[in-house]
């Protein structure tokens, strides 16, 4: 059996879209960091678009990897000449496949450091982009400041240390621009953070400035960032997806993805070098992001944590499975109509019930395969950034929180690590030993979870969030999740 390859892609089956255009002439624009499912389903797809309409054959990505755990990624990727199938999963079961080619390089930074600072540096490339997930900013939950006290930062921020973390990549390879006369590329964040952008301004302007003043003002001035909304539900690629490609090519693809066929991408237009033409792939590039953010980031994602912590405790594994379950199906509607929407702004030309029932749907679909477990991983990245901004909204405008509430009180309960027949429960979260031990105590001390204020700030301290969290934690302990989300769905 062969390997898919720039060789192979030619004779592959027609019903498999390849790349119409020649690979050969593409030239890197933009450098990508992060690159996991969501980036190849997403980005590179919408360069891939334009590509084969004869277009943005300048914007060829560079993929880069900066963590030990890409070394597999590079590995995958290398070996195909940077090609990969996206395979498109219709709720009817019908798959459409397409090689993606707009990926033309790798490189792993723990391997050369600096290559991937002078491909940075490099005149060529416009744009860096990132997917480096939300706890990858090094923001402060509660406060918004940059977390400078992370041993991998400490480390890059020791004089003539080699960097290693994206803060000290990107900052080195925009000293080298700024000290050529180089004007800088744009930093594009393409995380599910709201103000994405600004963010990574705040980020990477905070890094800089711990390095030289002078290189933090000039990045402040010079560095568009510009905020985004992205869409599209892009689970873990599974050992069965990879055979079935095999079987439906004759080649085996190491790492293909798998996703639902929604995509949308909401991008702002600020860029400091130019952009490709994304609107005539479908990228709606407007003004005023926030908007969309709000709706995805409160609806999408904080609709996913609302289900995924009872849908398991309710003893699904998948999405669709407990999406399709009519109790937790009404409280995650009632959640998103009764206190995530009075908090949004008006979306230009979106109607939000349809927008509320075309995710449920999203969410329905059998045939993504997408797992609880995901959903529920990095919690502490989520929450915060996600559900509580909507409990702080409705409770300063008087507005109802059970719902809310209620999903920290579930994710509390999922915290304890071992489901409601005693099963062990693989907590997935950077801050797994605190938040398991907070979980452990509140079988005596009910409030020990939400007591932590770098996670929730001062919401221990309100009688109307604290109300209703602990019947529900209480009724999560002494009825189950399933008669929980029955009584909560009334
Ligand atoms: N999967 C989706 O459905 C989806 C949809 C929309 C947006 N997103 C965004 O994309 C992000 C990545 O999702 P994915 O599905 O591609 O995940 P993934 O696990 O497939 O890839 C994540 C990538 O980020 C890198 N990374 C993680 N932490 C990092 C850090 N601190 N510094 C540098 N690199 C780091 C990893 O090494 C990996 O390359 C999400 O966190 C989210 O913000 C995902
Ligand atoms: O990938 P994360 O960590 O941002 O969040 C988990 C999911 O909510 C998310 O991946 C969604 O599937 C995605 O945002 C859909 O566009």
């Amino acid at each position: 059996m062969t390997a898919l390859t720039q060789e192979t892609v030619a004779a592959l089956p027609e019903a498999v879209a390849v790349p119409s255009y020649d690979r050969s002439r593409l030239t890197v624009g933009i450098v990508h960091i992060g690159v996991g499912g969501f980036h190849r389903a997403h980005q590179a797809m919408y360069l891939d678009r334009l590509m084969n309409e004869g277009k943005a054959h300048d914007w060829a990505i560079c993929g880069v990897g900066v963590l030990p755990g890409d070394a597999r990624m590079r590995d995958a990727l290398i070996a195909q000449d940077g090609l990969y199938t996206l395979v498109l999963k219709h709720p009817d079961g019908t798959r459409e496949a397409r090689v993606i080619g707009s990926i033309t390089d790798y490189l792993f930074a723990p391997d050369d450091p600096e290559a991937v600072i002078e491909k940075m540096a490099d005149p060529t490339v416009r744009i860096v982009s990132l997917t480096v997930t939300e706890g990858g900013y090094n923001i402060h939950p509660v406060t918004g400041a940059f977390d400078a006290g992370s041993p991998a930062i400490r480390a890059d921020l020791e004089p003539g240390a080699v960097p290693a973390t994206v803060f000290g990549l990107v900052t080195e390879a925009l000293r080298r621009r700024r000290a050529r006369g180089l004007v800088p590329f744009t930093v594009m964040s393409c995380d599910n953070i709201q103000g994405n952008g600004e963010v990574a301004r705040h980020s990477f302007t905070a890094f800089a400035r711990l390095v030289d003043a002078g290189l933090a003002d000039w990045i402040e001035a010079a560095v568009a960032f510009p905020n985004s909304m992205v869409d599209r539900i892009t689970p873990v690629t599974t050992d069965e997806d990879r055979e079935a490609v095999t079987e439906l090519f004759g080649v085996l693809d190491a790492w293909p993805v798998t996703c639902e066929p929604f995509t949308q991408w909401v991008l702002e237009d600020d860029f400091s070098r130019g952009r490709p033409p994304f609107e005539e792939a479908g990228v709606q590039v407007v003004a005023d992001v926030e908007p969309y953010e709000l709706m995805k980031l409160r609806l999408l994602n904080a609709g996913h944590q609302a289900l995924c912590y009872f849908g398991y405790l309710s003893g699904h594994r998948y999405v669709h499975e407990a999406a399709t379950d009519p109790a937790i199906a009404k409280f995650l509607l009632d959640y998103m109509d009764l206190e995530a929407t009075p908090t949004l702004r008006p979306v230009p030309g979106v109607d939000l019930d349809g927008y509320k029932r075309t995710l449920i749907e999203r969410f329905s679909n059998a045939e993504v395969r997408d797992t609880l477990a995901r959903l529920c991983a990095e919690s502490s990245d989520r929450i915060p950034k996600w559900l509580l901004p909507v409990v702080r909204e409705q409770l300063a405008g008087g507005g109802p929180v059970t719902r809310a509430a209620a999903v920290v009180a579930s994710w509390a309960r999922y915290a304890e690590g071992a489901d409601e027949s005693g099963e062990p429960i693989v907590v997935v979260d950077r801050l797994r030993e605190r938040l398991m031990a907070a979980a452990k105590a509140q079988r005596q001390r009910p409030t020990a979870f939400i007591e932590d204020r770098e996670l929730f700030g001062d919401l221990a301290d309100d009688e109307r969030f604290v109300e209703p969290y602990l019947r529900a934690l209480e009724s999560l302990h002494a009825k189950g999740a399933r008669a929980t989300v029955r009584w909560l769905a009334g």
